[in-house]
């Protein structure tokens, strides 16, 4: 049973006030409410809560401003922090002024509560807060809003203060490095070297050289001593890209360098001591490697402290455009004349399934960027790039395209029908959707009415009105052929 406490939530929406107060009264907390800072600042002059639950964007400033100090005042304090701008920044922004959980918004309510309940049940100690330590915001790399990259900015913000070993999933230019460079270049490392090596790219013989370094004479064509990768990102990261690949020798002198925190060359005797965090990535299955006797389970263990995982971009079709406009944008500030996309160009780019990932959209977007003679990117100018018709079927068709399209037609039929005091907008819907729900299934059981309401999950007598009222006719939905 999670114990009961003093909540404060600021939101200028009355609703989310409305529905997270209900939900943590229910729970047995004592909650108030504000809508601004200011009501905020006057309600904590009579009201000491022990979570503080925060919108960013609120109507006279940044929720986030004063965050530190509030809780400088009151160290037993845990923040809370929801926010519309899912971006790596406000997940970061966050976590540096010392906030408990960060929720994009739309949140999930269970979720909210169990944070609050996970925040009274471990309240921060009596800690200084760490405040905002000035890490550079500008600019950051990566881009999308999507709730799998919340998760994303999540996990990254959690260790920007730490030198956890990092191991980033995913597949092939789904933004593994640049996960990995965020990470330097936000973290507290971000003054020492970032280097990179990519075990594909590197002949396997010389794998171990490369990584640990070599004596002068160790092998031939070694004129001098060389620093290895490891010397090289002293204080700072060592990224080991394509980690799959590292041949069995050299897992095993890797495993043992990240034991011992002391590298010795190739030919070499003398051990260096080196400090660097390590951020490895992979697009292989390393489980199933390991059951394959091709990668060593102690040394995933060593690297898989935190895990993130990216997901493929046809996971995320809704970040599609935002990527899409965001390199439009960064080609046109390299020089190249400035594209925008229409519409339709953005809805096909939604369909496409994307099989190299975000670096595929980045490629097409600079060669329109060049090749384009209009400034607007049309559906006509991206068929021949997107073979859509040929793409598997497995891709094509998710659920969030239908919720897309639902969502454009309600936003129309609510303008249409602004001022017009009766509508039906829940059957004109229905209108639409049901019968081409009820014409697939039932042609898919060759018109047989009890398997479809089966499938459907409704009665018989419900379909049979049903397809009365629509004027549908069941024998002339069997399958043809
Ligand atoms: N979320 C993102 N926002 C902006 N750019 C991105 C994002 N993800 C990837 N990119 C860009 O896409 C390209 C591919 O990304 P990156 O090289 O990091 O992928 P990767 O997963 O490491 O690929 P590989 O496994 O092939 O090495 C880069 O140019 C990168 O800048």
């Amino acid at each position: 049973m999670p114990a009961t406490g003093a909540i404060l939530v600021v939101d200028d929406d009355p609703a989310i006030c409305v529905v997270v107060g209900e939900a943590l009264r229910r729970q047995g907390h004592r909650v108030k409410t504000a809508a601004s800072i200011r009501e905020r600042g006057a309600l904590m002059e009579s009201f000491t809560p022990d979570v503080l639950i925060t919108d960013v964007m609120l109507p006279d400033g940044d929720g986030l401003d004063g965050v530190a100090d509030i809780l400088a005042a009151q160290p037993g304090l845990n923040v809370i922090v929801l926010s519309a701008q899912n971006t790596l920044n406000t997940a970061i922004r966050a976590t540096e002024k010392g906030a408990f959980e960060y929720l994009p918004k739309p949140f999930d309510l269970n979720e909210l509560t169990r944070a609050v309940a996970d925040a009274l049940g471990t309240r921060q100690s009596a800690e200084e807060p760490e405040g905002d330590v000035g890490l550079p915001h500008d600019g950051l790399p990566l881009v999308g809003r999507s709730p799998a990259m919340q998760e994303v900015y999540r996990t990254i913000a959690r260790v920007l203060s730490n030198d956890l070993s990092i191991l980033v999933l995913g597949e092939s230019g789904t933004g593994k490095e640049l996960v990995a460079e965020a990470i330097h270049s936000l973290g507290q490392r971000r003054t020492k070297p970032f280097v990179a090596i990519n075990m594909a790219a590197i002949p396997r013989e010389l794998i171990e050289a490369e990584l640990f370094g070599y004596e002068k004479g160790a092998f031939t064509g070694a004129h001098a001593r060389t620093a290895g990768k490891f010397e090289q990102a002293q204080g700072g990261t060592l990224f080991l890209d394509e980690i799959g690949d590292m041949p069995m020798e050299a897992q095993t002198r890797l495993l043992r360098v990240l034991q011992s925190g002391e590298v010795t060359t190739v030919g070499g005797s003398k051990p260096v001591r080196v400090n660097v965090r390590i951020i490895a990535a992979t697009n292989k299955d390393l489980p199933l490697l390991i059951d394959d006797g091709r990668f060593r389970q102690d040394l995933y263990y060593r690297l898989n402290v935190v895990p993130i995982a990216l997901p493929a971009l046809r996971e995320r079709r809704e970040d599609v455009i935002l990527l899409a406009r965001h390199f439009l944008e960064r080609a046109a500030q390299e020089g190249l004349p400035r594209k925008t996309l229409a519409d339709d160009a953005a809805q096909l780019l939604m369909v496409w399934h994307w099989p190299g990932n975000v670096r595929e959209l980045q490629n097409m977007m600079q060669r329109l960027s060049v090749l384009s003679r209009e400034n607007v990117i049309t559906a006509d100018m991206l068929r021949n790039m997107l073979p859509i018709d040929a793409m598997p079927a497995d891709y094509a068709a998710p659920a969030d395209q239908l919720a897309h399209a639902v969502r454009d037609w309600a936003r129309r039929q609510v303008g249409i029908g602004l001022g017009q005091p009766q509508r039906s907008l829940h059957d004109d819907l229905l209108a639409v959707v049901e019968p081409i729900l009820l014409q697939e299934v039932l042609a898919s059981v060759d018109g047989n009415q009890i398997r479809a309401a089966g499938l459907l999950g409704i009665n018989r007598n419900t379909l049979r009105k049903k397809l009365t009222d629509y004027g549908l006719d069941p024998l002339q939905m069997r399958v043809q052929d």
